[in-house]
């Protein structure tokens, strides 16, 4: 039982999340005490937002914003609209926001906000009330230098062009830094959209130079062609590798010579089941039923990008890959990933592959807070130094020790917080 703001909660999410800490403080050889401190969020706010439905009924929804730690800088974590979320989970998703964001060696603690609801039950204008409704609530809160919130599931752009409106109407001024993954025309950033795939790529290719002789020719097959899935197996295949298979929720697309990935591009509105169905008319690709048959292809790089728990025990024996880049959060099991290790397979864990996302609001905010923006292929470029930084200072400390890379992730992340809340005082 995980034992958070005097109440027992049972979560296995939060189980787990608190199990990875204590192991990784085991194997940093960190004070155990810190275990006590970075486990407990700072503070955890609870919102209550009511909402004029069409039906001219009210309806009154239970948020929450939990800021976890602040020791590297403002608080920063996304906000998820989702009917089953709860605030134990919103707990779990603010610490793991602390380690990502301080791996990637970002001035950002961690934070996470959640509503409770099905966003695709509301029509457009109880979407926007609820989003504005949520802003108002938590506005007392964030701030460009507090609590910097962001998208995550169920939330996008257009809630954040909503929210950033909410809060400059209270702060009586434009207030463009206090949320980003804003959309391009109110200041955001056009890499936003392809940011975390463009980061799987780019952190797929650092490790193929130290394991291989580089990613020029390497094969790879990408699960998932949602945001992240789709912009990986483009700027990979723009980077030199040879994608020869990706696959959504209905099957597999499969060509030995290389997919043309253009089309990826030249269909930005389509959806995943039918940009799979484009590679098999557009560009001949072989058509598999079966979507569980990306994970036997015969490649050197497999790119998880869909959804979590993919990678089994059960299944983990049919991966053929040297190579495991996760892409989505949590696709490998823990009793996978042992699995894996044993046979040679090197797996970049989701803290260190996937972070492109919250890199490019870094540099969003950045830009914002001095009214600058970067084009787009200034901006790409910073986000990838800093993505090549990270996979470097990893790879270094895994190096080190016979560890998996996800544990060497964990204990980079864990030290840097160790050491500025030392500084501080705080320990
Ligand atoms: N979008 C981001 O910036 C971002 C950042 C960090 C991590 N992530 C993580 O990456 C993962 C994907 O996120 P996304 O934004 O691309 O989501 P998305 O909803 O856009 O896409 C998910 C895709 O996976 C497909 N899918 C579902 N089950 C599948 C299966 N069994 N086999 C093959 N495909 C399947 C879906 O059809 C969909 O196309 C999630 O774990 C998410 O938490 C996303």
């Amino acid at each position: 039982m995980a034992h958070i703001s005097g109440v027992y909660i049972n979560s296995a999410f939060l189980e787990n999340t608190l199990y990875t800490i204590k192991r990784g403080i085991e194997l940093s050889g960190l004070p155990v005490e810190f275990y006590e401190i970075i486990t407990k969020p700072k503070r955890i706010h609870i919102v209550y937002i009511p909402v004029k439905m069409d039906s001219g009924r009210i309806e009154v929804f239970e948020g929450y914003r939990v800021q976890h730690n602040d020791a590297l800088g403002p608080f920063k974590g996304g906000i998820r609209f989702h009917p089953e979320v709860t605030l134990a989970d919103d707990v779990a998703l603010a610490i793991l926001m602390t380690l990502k964001n301080s791996l990637a060696g970002l001035p950002y603690g961690g934070a996470k906000g959640a509503v409770r609801v099905d966003p695709k039950r509301l029509s457009q204008r109880e979407l926007e009330e609820l989003s504005r409704g949520y802003a108002r609530a938590i506005a007392p809160l964030i701030g460009d230098l507090v609590d910097i919130p962001a998208p995550d599931v169920g939330t996008n752009s257009q809630i954040m062009a909503w929210m950033v409106d909410e809060y400059s109407k209270i702060a009586g001024r434009n207030a463009p830094a206090v949320f980003t993954s804003k959309p391009p025309e109110l200041w955001g950033n056009p890499v936003r959209e392809y940011a975390t795939g463009f980061g799987v790529a780019v952190v797929a290719r650092e490790m193929a130079k130290r394991l291989w002789d580089g990613i020029e020719g390497k094969t790879v097959a990408v699960q998932g062609l949602g945001n992240v899935g789709r912009w990986t197996a483009y700027w990979l295949a723009k980077l030199g590798a040879k994608v020869v298979a990706v696959s959504d929720i209905n099957g597999v697309a499969y060509k030995k010579e290389g997919l043309n990935v253009d089309i990826i591009a030249n269909n930005r509105g389509l959806g995943g089941p039918a940009l799979l169905e484009a590679f098999v008319s557009k560009d001949g690709a072989q058509y598999v039923k079966d979507p569980d048959a990306i994970l036997a292809v015969d490649v050197d790089i497999f790119i998880p990008a869909a959804i979590e728990n993919v990678i089994r025990s059960d299944n983990a024996g049919r991966v053929k890959a040297r190579l495991v880049v996760e892409g989505a959060n949590g696709p490998t099991t823990p009793e996978a990933e042992r699995v894996l290790y044993q046979r040679g397979v090197v797996v970049v864990p989701d803290i260190l592959a996937n972070a492109g996302g919250v890199i490019m609001s870094y540099l969003e905010w950045v830009e914002n807070l001095q009214w600058l923006s970067w084009d787009e292929e200034e901006t790409r470029k910073r986000l990838e130094a800093i993505m090549v930084n990270n996979v470097a200072r990893v790879y270094q400390r895994w190096q080190k020790e016979k560890w998996t890379m996800r544990d060497a992730a964990i204990v980079t992340a864990l030290e840097r917080i160790y050491k500025a809340m030392k500084l501080r005082g705080w320990i």
